[in-house]
């Protein structure tokens, strides 16, 4: 039997899984940032069946599985990608490509290679049902593709389910700024190395470079911005052609509650993470009334803004029960805010507005 090894050892009161957490990310935002430089120098390989991004995707997904079942065997995994496809003989040039992101990156930490079944069997480990009982990771291994392949914001998100709670949260947003986003901007540049955060139930959130080799040492506790009045209020909201938010009604809402400042539109998870960090104030989120929001889209980040000060819920103040299994429900949409004042206010508005 594996045993866990060369395992940061968390401090500032986290919990050992939240250092295989931090590590099984950074090792997956390595071979993201690897993919998506290849996306940008081969123009043709976007277009393709078996595009990097999905290679990204799912080598990610194998990488953290692996990680993480051999640190901690009996925490279960539910996570967004399906390697099913993959295991046809149509999938066998992609099949073959996961494998081999998935050997390049985990070299160093595994003194062996994996076989394609290995790896499909990796992926397929996530493909569970979640629920109330006993502790799972929820992940999703590159959030925000469309910021992915665009060279925009993207995250790995993993998030720790204990007990029918979400109880810690490791965001790596490899394009992130590691400064604030200005007032007045409508959107943030991509920089390196990017940025990660995590949390834990109880022991709050920190922020520290993504290539820092120990973020429970490097990292600094970070916390949400509040605002005197909710019109001096900035808010967050998916990239502009995104399907899942409806910028007209977060345009009404953000007008009557005496928004002045322009929406910031960001890719992914990252809005999260700076939210958490008190770049803005809000981020708001509203899909059209059939779409079922996903727990791995929303479980990491919303561990790491409540460990930061802030508040989420869905659109009629219901706090978000990630315990249901792999769907959400939610009622209206997601708001998450840098205060309990802030988010009373928002939730009259929605109702008001509506
Ligand atoms: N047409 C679409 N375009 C982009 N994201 C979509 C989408 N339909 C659903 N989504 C969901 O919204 C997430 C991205 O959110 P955001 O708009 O805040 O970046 C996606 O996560 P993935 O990128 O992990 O699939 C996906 O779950
Ligand atoms: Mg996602
Ligand atoms: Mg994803
Ligand atoms: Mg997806």
């Amino acid at each position: 039997m594996h045993v866990a090894c060369n395992a940061a050892e968390a401090s500032n009161d986290f919990p050992e899984l939240m250092a295989h957490a931090t590590r099984a990310v950074r090792l997956a935002s390595t071979l993201c940032k690897r993919t998506q430089f290849e996306l940008r120098n081969n123009e043709k390989v976007a277009k393709l069946d078996d595009s990097p991004v999905t290679v990204a995707d799912f080598a990610a997904q194998a990488v953290v599985s692996l990680v993480l079942e051999r640190a901690a065997p009996s925490v279960g995994l539910v996570a967004e990608e399906s390697a099913s496809d993959m295991r046809s003989d149509g999938g066998a040039v992609l099949r073959r490509r996961v494998t081999e992101k998935v050997n390049e990156t985990l070299a160093e930490e595994f003194e062996r290679t994996f076989s394609e079944d290995e790896v499909m069997d990796a992926i397929d480990r996530g493909q569970t049902e979640g629920g109330a009982s006993g502790s799972f990771w929820i992940l999703d291994p590159i959030d925000g593709t469309k910021g992915f392949i665009n060279g925009r914001q993207y995250a790995i998100a993993l998030a720790l389910m204990e007990g029918g709670e979400v109880t810690g949260g490791v965001l790596g947003c490899p394009n992130m700024p590691g400064e604030k986003i200005p007032r007045g901007a409508t959107e943030i540049p991509t920089a390196s190395p990017g940025c990660l955060f995590v949390a834990y139930k109880g022991r709050g959130a920190l922020a520290c470079a993504l290539d820092s080799s120990n973020p429970f040492v490097d990292g600094v506790k970070i916390s949400t911005q509040k605002t005197s009045h909710s019109s001096e209020a900035t808010y967050m909201e998916s990239w502009g052609d995104s399907i899942v938010a409806d910028h007209s009604f977060t345009n009404s809402l953000s007008a009557a509650m005496g928004v002045t400042a322009p929406p910031v539109r960001i890719d992914s998870m990252a809005k999260y993470g700076a939210l958490a960090r008190g770049d803005t104030n809000m981020y708001l989120r509203f899909p059209p009334a059939n779409y079922r929001e996903k727990v791995w889209d929303h479980a990491a980040g919303a561990i790491v803004v409540q460990e930061a000060g802030g508040v989420i819920s869905d659109g009629t103040g219901k706090p978000l029960d990630f315990s249901k299994g792999r769907f959400l429900d939610i009622d209206i949409g997601i708001v998450a805010t840098s205060s309990a004042e802030l988010h009373a206010t928002l939730l009259e508005t929605i109702a008001k507005v509506r």
